[in-house]
């Protein structure tokens, strides 16, 4: 059934409802099924998407009619399609009025993804009207807090130097804390690895207090504060929560050093809020593990990892990770910074949409994935800032001096960067550093060519 007279309205321009403050846009990469028009399918898309079905249905009155879904561009040579959602369909909390992303993503990218007619269909952006936006509860906290934490400036404090513990899962609770303090003596921050949590060889409790003993000794013996990101995803609210009250009683007067990680995809939106509402004073660590499966570019369904950072500013998520942009180990392009600057700015420009947060808060770009302080320099280049927070698993660990040089190479190349200074030439008088090129030669080679000679080091070709 072609219901494109109901459900498509081709007349209606973007800046009109952007304008009209009544609509949430969303623009797709759609092909339909071979032997299906494209506009009647959009048609349908937007009516499963909202509120129609295949056939028409003898309940619809003339309200319903009024919040229809409306395709209101197509360009079937690129594939796009463009959908307006009247705020109306999304459904509110009853007990405080307020958005649920569950809801956005219900219709959005709900039954739609498995449809017969439908080839494929990704949301690659996507706009949140000013009445809609103030509904979610955005981040309470973000990388100002760190740095408030850390005593350094609150609006220009540059990159946390962080790592994630590594072996990813096998340490037992006292190499574990061990590799913390290790780090923690040249590094700022560590983050739990996103399996770690209760497994029966390292029991969070433990683990957890020599964490937070190893965070005591690691301050007093550098005079410096050290946070840490305590993995406490579950699939039970009551299970998170008793995590998080167990390690913020365990940290004690470090509490405010305590970051709580999220896996953000695999349990969704509803474990994100439970952090964010159980533990409003803590940063929220958004870990994405699994996102790949529907934002990678080869895969044409889902959404794309642009989208995935949004709703996280949207549910209040203080950090997340973005990705290296192509200099680390995961999939990225260097034009994936659009996504950082959705995530920092006031007012930023996604691929299709603008979008203004009126003045929510921003949330902290987390760069992982295969980094090392040799990579850190185009890094920041390609970004134009280094207000983030960074960590090196590998990159740290796997220096040839252990997790505190390691920490300290990282470091060195973020003040190399901000002093505007070549890595090569800051190395020579930067032995953590310089061990970071013998540590990641090939690496070194591809990015730094010629480091051998400039290094004058022993060994060198
Ligand atoms: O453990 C790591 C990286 O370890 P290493 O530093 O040893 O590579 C993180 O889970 C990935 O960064 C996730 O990817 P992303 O950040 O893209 O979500
Ligand atoms: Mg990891």
């Amino acid at each position: 059934m072609d219901q494109s007279n109901r459900y498509a309205r081709l007349d209606l321009k973007e800046a009109d409802l952007i304008a009209g403050g009544r609509h949430v846009l969303c623009a797709y990469v759609m092909k339909p099924k071979a032997g299906y028009g494209y506009l009647e399918t959009a048609a349908h898309f937007a009516a499963e998407s909202s509120t129609g079905t295949n056939v028409e249905v003898s309940t619809t009155d003339d309200f319903t009619r009024g919040v229809d879904a409306l395709v209101y561009e197509i360009d079937e040579a690129r594939e796009l399609m463009k959908i307006a959602y009247p705020v109306e369909l999304f459904d509110r909390n009853i007990i405080d009025g307020r958005a649920m992303l569950c809801s956005f993503l219900t219709l959005t990218i709900g039954n739609n993804q498995g449809m017969g007619d439908v080839e494929y269909a990704k949301m690659h952006d996507f706009y949140v009207p000013p009445c809609y936006l103030r509904l979610f509860d955005g981040p309470s906290m973000n990388i100002a807090d760190m740095w408030r934490v850390l005593g350094r400036s609150v609006t220009d404090g540059g990159m946390v130097v962080g790592t994630i513990i590594k072996p990813k899962l096998g340490l037992r609770p006292k190499p574990f804390a061990d590799a913390c303090y290790e780090f923690w003596l040249g590094g700022d921050f560590i983050k739990n690895d996103e399996p770690q949590g209760n497994q029966t060889f390292a029991p969070l409790k433990e683990t957890i207090r020599l964490v937070a003993d190893a965070m005591k000794r690691a301050q007093d013996e550098t005079g410096e504060a050290k946070l840490f990101s305590a993995n406490i995803t579950a699939d039970d609210h009551y299970e998170m929560v008793a995590r998080g009250e167990y390690i913020l009683e365990t940290f004690g007067e470090n509490a405010d050093h305590v970051a709580f990680l999220v896996d953000g995809y695999v349990t969704g939106p509803a474990a994100i809020t439970t952090a964010r509402r159980q533990f409003p004073r803590q940063f929220l660590h958004y870990h994405r593990a699994g996102h790949g499966a529907v934002t990678s570019p080869q895969s044409m369904r889902g959404y794309t990892a642009f989208v995935l950072s949004k709703m996280a500013r949207l549910q209040g998520a203080s950090g997340i990770h973005t990705g290296t942009m192509g200099f680390g180990k995961m999939e990225g392009e260097a034009a994936d910074r659009i996504m950082a600057f959705m995530l920092t700015d006031d007012a930023a420009q996604g691929p299709f949409y603008p979008q203004d947060w009126l003045g929510m808060k921003a949330t902290t770009p987390i760069i992982s994935g295969g980094m090392n302080a040799l990579r850190l320099p185009g890094f920041f280049d390609n970004l134009g800032h280094s207000n983030v927070i960074q960590t090196s698993g590998g990159g740290a660990f796997g220096h040839l001096d252990g997790g505190t040089a390691g920490a300290k190479s990282l470091r060195q190349a973020h003040d190399a960067w901000k002093a505007g200074v070549d890595l090569v030439t800051y190395a020579r008088e930067h032995r953590e550093l310089a061990r970071a090129f013998e540590s990641f030669p090939a690496d070194a080679d591809r990015f730094h060519p010629g480091w051998r000679e400039k290094l004058q080091l022993a060994g060198a070709a």
